[in-house]
């Protein structure tokens, strides 16, 4: 895992768009998210289990296994958008790019994309509320475990004034915004 400030510059998403400055993992955990390198499955189990996570799949995200529909898929996951659950994904092959918003400056609600490479065996937790996106790398191959609560089910609120005004990202901001205030005491 790396995460570094995107470099905003034009091209295609799977680049690294790295701008050389890198974040720090406090302040990912600022942010509420939580990653962790665990090179066993059993490692997965148990945080799944500690976390009441009794559903789980595995997404080949790939030309080669989703055919025609792979570049169309690629532009969903890229699309700027929140969950009202966290999100656990773990990389059992390959890498890819969860790209998340910072905080913005001067107080602002939201800031620039912070991007963060996964790779495998790397496990990572977004909390709900968070807004976010995806991409495979240059490679096109990234094959990653999903846990879920329930049935899996993934379900985008891509961003738009209704998610901003959204109960979990509320909820998100206040313990992201809350955390620090405690923090700054
Ligand atoms: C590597 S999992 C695919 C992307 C995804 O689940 C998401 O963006 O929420
Ligand atoms: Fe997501």
């Amino acid at each position: 895992m790396r995460a570094y400030w995107y470099d905003n510059l034009p091209g295609d998403q799977r680049l690294p768009h790295d701008s050389g400055r890198s974040v720090p993992p406090s302040y990912l955990s600022s942010l509420g998210i939580l990653h962790f390198n665990y090179p066993s499955l059993t490692s997965v189990n148990d945080l799944a289990s500690s976390r009441n996570y009794t559903h789980r799949d595995e997404i080949t995200i790939s030309p080669e296994k989703m055919g025609d529909v792979y570049e169309e898929k690629v532009k969903t996951f890229f699309h700027e958008h929140l969950h009202e659950d966290e999100e656990i994904r773990y990389i059992v092959e390959g890498g890819g790019f969860f790209d998340v918003r910072g905080k913005g400056e001067d107080g602002g609600l939201d800031g620039d994309w912070i991007r963060i490479r996964l790779e495998r065996f790397d496990l990572m937790i977004m909390p709900a509320g968070i807004y976010h996106r995806f991409t495979t790398d240059e490679t096109n191959y990234t094959k990653a475990i999903r846990l879920f609560k329930d049935e899996p089910k993934w379900t985008p609120l891509n961003r738009g004034k209704e998610t901003d005004e959204n109960g979990y990202r509320k909820e998100y901001l206040k313990m992201r915004d809350g955390a620090e205030a405690v923090a700054a005491q």
